[in-house]
């Protein structure tokens, strides 16, 4: 199975790398970039001597022409363009920008401030929560990989959405990521002395995966209700931590939900539901594909706290990509993806 990748000098593409230089199937045909076809390693030291593979420039006719996948990298507004070209190509697109999973017509331009894809690409397009969308992810041409924030937070609120235990007009999530969310593009808020030894709120009730989660979960519960999603940026390089807070429409107990989701998560590897009184850090998943979920219920105020932890750049791009291709070409899911997180 030949794999392309575009965007492969980003900090997504790099991921990408790491985990298919391990992968027993997928075979790395070729890596593209706008810039200097230079060895790869010219742009990351860390991998001399180990990929020699050269950079090569986008050529869409010949990429179809020599794999069978291609992994899209590239910021929004670059991946829809590239998916155009690879409408007419006989090669599957999975895609890990934003711009192929808002289905409302006007909604992307309205949250992304940006012009939208063929509408005909995003309708094609099956949006890859790999624990939920299995069955569709297996027939997709197109993947929209989730967004990184989004993923931790339909995994942390799937199995209560489902079971319409949520009052609908009640989701509050507390979102906080490290910086490689961000890229690897030069700004100001990325700067070591911006970030370092400070905690800031950013795109207060503007970011762009409101209208992503409040999609798929109104797929779950038609109820739902718009949420209220605030997104932090914290001192570290990987992790995301997702707060969840919602009001439960009956009394439960912790031990009666931990049981819900664990049920719900049966035979879904990536999924960790922690005991009662045990909740997950965001360096007990970092460099792994986990999704770790804790859950306590408040009985004086009928609300359950959820926090759901993922490596943004794993389960939140690269990793859940590498899933979903797995899901595609009819593998364990799991396919070389069981490295253990990097501890300490
Ligand atoms: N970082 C994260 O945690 C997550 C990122 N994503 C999404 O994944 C995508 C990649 O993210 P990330 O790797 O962080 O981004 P980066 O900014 O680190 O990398 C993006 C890469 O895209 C390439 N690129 C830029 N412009 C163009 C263009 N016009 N045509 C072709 N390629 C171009 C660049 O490579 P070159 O200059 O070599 O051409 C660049 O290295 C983005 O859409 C992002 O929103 C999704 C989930 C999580
Ligand atoms: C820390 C940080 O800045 N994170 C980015 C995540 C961007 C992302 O994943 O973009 P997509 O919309 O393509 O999913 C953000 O909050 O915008």
């Amino acid at each position: 199975m030949k794999i392309s990748i575009i965007g492969t000098t980003g900090y997504g593409g790099v991921e990408l790398l790491r985990i298919l230089h391990h992968h027993p199937v997928f075979k790395i045909q070729s890596i593209h970039s706008t810039k200097d076809e230079v060895p790869i390693w010219h742009e990351y030291p860390h991998l001399y001597q180990v990929l020699g593979k050269q950079l090569e420039k986008i050529d869409v006719e010949e990429i179809s022409l020599n794999s069978d996948l291609v992994f899209l990298a590239t910021p929004s507004g670059v991946s829809s363009k590239l998916a155009a070209q690879f409408l007419h190509h006989n090669i599957r697109v999975i895609d890990l920008s934003g711009d192929l999973r808002l289905k409302e017509p006007g909604e992307y331009e309205a949250w992304y401030k940006k012009t939208g894809a063929d509408q005909s690409i995003v309708e094609e397009a099956v949006y890859g929560l790999s624990e939920w969308n299995e069955k569709q992810i297996e027939k997709a041409r197109f993947i929209a990989n989730p967004g990184c924030y989004a993923t931790a937070v339909l995994l942390g609120l799937a199995p209560v959405a489902k079971e319409k235990l949520i009052v609908p007009d009640s989701i509050i999530i507390d979102g906080k990521s490290g910086t490689s969310g961000a890229g690897k593009s030069l700004s100001k808020a990325s700067l070591f002395a911006e970030v370092n030894e400070n905690f800031k709120i950013y795109k207060v009730n503007e970011h762009q995966h409101t209208p992503e989660i409040e999609q798929q979960l109104l797929e779950w519960d038609e109820n739902i209700e718009p949420i209220t999603f605030s997104t932090h940026l914290l001192p570290m390089t990987r992790g995301i931590m997702t707060t969840i807070y919602v009001k439960l429409r009956a009394q439960s107990s912790t031990e009666q939900l931990v049981d819900l989701y664990k049920e719900a998560y049966k035979g879904k590897p990536f999924v960790r539901v922690r005991p009662h009184g045990n909740y997950p850090a965001v360096k007990e998943v970092q460099g792994s594909n986990y999704c770790d979920i804790g859950l306590n219920v408040d009985e004086r105020t009928g609300r359950l706290t959820i926090v759901s932890v993922i490596d943004n750049l794993m389960k939140g791009a690269a990793g859940q990509a590498v899933q979903n291709a797995n899901i595609l070409n009819r593998l364990n899911p799991a396919t070389g993806l069981e490295m253990l997180p990097l501890y300490p």
